[in-house]
């Protein structure tokens, strides 16, 4: 099994009276992309905040290689914080390079990292040019080559991926792909769920300051009830209801999404489909990313 790398370990952290995390634990192995997913306000910003060391937990504590983040170790971290930190009035290869050098760069190596990483990243003829002067989509791509350019050990990025268009979100994925591949831990949050879910090899979903579900997208996704989809075209809207255990979610034409609890029968279905005329297809479904998060926000507002 590989060891995990960074550990969040029982984070709790309060702002005056209101709590922003409670006992939050998770971790990330070598070479895992972890996509951090919550609602607005759930918890994100402050918990990677505290993996800087730009906040402190209240309790808790967040290790690498199982000892604690200390300045040394911070300086081996890429960072996108979610408020952007870049010197507007420098030029962009300007700061890169001194980004680099002040995580302990040499000279030369900073600059050939700043010409790597714009080019990598489409903003090498930008180079000269302010940061200001760029699009926001365009400093949003010199932000992430910011948080590579010293090639860190770890990524920690909050919402790296808001604003970009299509092209830049290939190119922002497969960087961080990359590094994953290349041994690092790799931590972002988004509230795209269908890039996290084609992207993440473990998802994690904050609730209020607590870790409400943390596993493989695989496994996330088979959670809950199964789904069937049916599409019988002569069948009436209510075909499904008299079968024991299912419910139908959506009915559209003959199109049709029900949900079979554990005492369903699928083949009960099935011919109860078939009693209406021609199925064309009965296929059972996995729930989405987006389904699942659908769920734990509505218990949030449930409770
Ligand atoms: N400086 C602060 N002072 C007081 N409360 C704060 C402060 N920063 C955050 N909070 C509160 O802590 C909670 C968690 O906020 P946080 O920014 O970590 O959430 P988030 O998951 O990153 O949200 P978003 O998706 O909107 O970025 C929220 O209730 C927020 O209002």
């Amino acid at each position: 099994m590989t060891p995990s790398m960074l550990e969040f370990d029982r984070l709790t952290k309060r702002y005056g009276e209101r709590t922003a995390l409670r006992e939050l634990s998770f971790s990330v192995a070598a070479g895992e992309l972890f996509g951090f997913v919550g609602s607005n306000g759930a918890g994100k910003t402050t918990t990677m905040r505290i993996a800087l060391g730009v906040l402190a937990s209240d309790s808790g504590e967040v290790r690498w290689k199982g000892g604690a983040v200390d300045l040394a170790v911070r300086a081996r971290i890429g960072y996108m914080p979610e408020e952007r930190g870049l010197y507007p009035k420098m030029k962009v290869g300007e700061q890169l390079v001194y980004l680099a050098q002040i995580h302990g760069m040499g000279g030369r190596a900073a600059q050939s990292a700043m010409e790597a990483w714009t080019e990598r990243l489409g903003v090498a003829e930008r180079r000269g040019d302010e940061v200001q002067k760029l699009s926001l989509g365009n400093q949003q791509r010199v932000q992430l080559a910011a948080a590579l350019v010293h090639d860190p050990e770890v990524l920690i990025l909050d919402e790296p991926f808001s604003g970009l268009d299509p092209v830049a979100v290939e190119v922002m994925s497969g960087v961080l792909r990359e590094k994953a591949a290349e041994g690092c831990p790799v931590v972002f949050s988004s509230h795209q769920l269908d890039l996290v879910e084609r992207l993440c090899d473990r998802v994690g979903i904050i609730r209020g300051g607590e870790m409400v579900a943390c596993d493989t997208v695989e496994a996330l996704r088979s959670q809950g009830n199964r789904r069937v989809l049916v599409v019988a075209p002569r069948a009436g809207a209510t075909w499904a209801e008299g079968v024991p255990g299912v419910t139908t979610l959506e009915a559209d034409g003959g199109r049709f999404l029900v949900e079979l609890d554990d005492s369903a029968d699928d083949q009960a279905l099935l011919h109860a489909a078939l009693a209406t005329g021609p199925v064309h297809e009965f296929a059972t479904q996995q729930q989405t990313l987006t389904d699942l998060f659908r769920n734990v926000v509505t218990q949030e507002v449930a409770a």
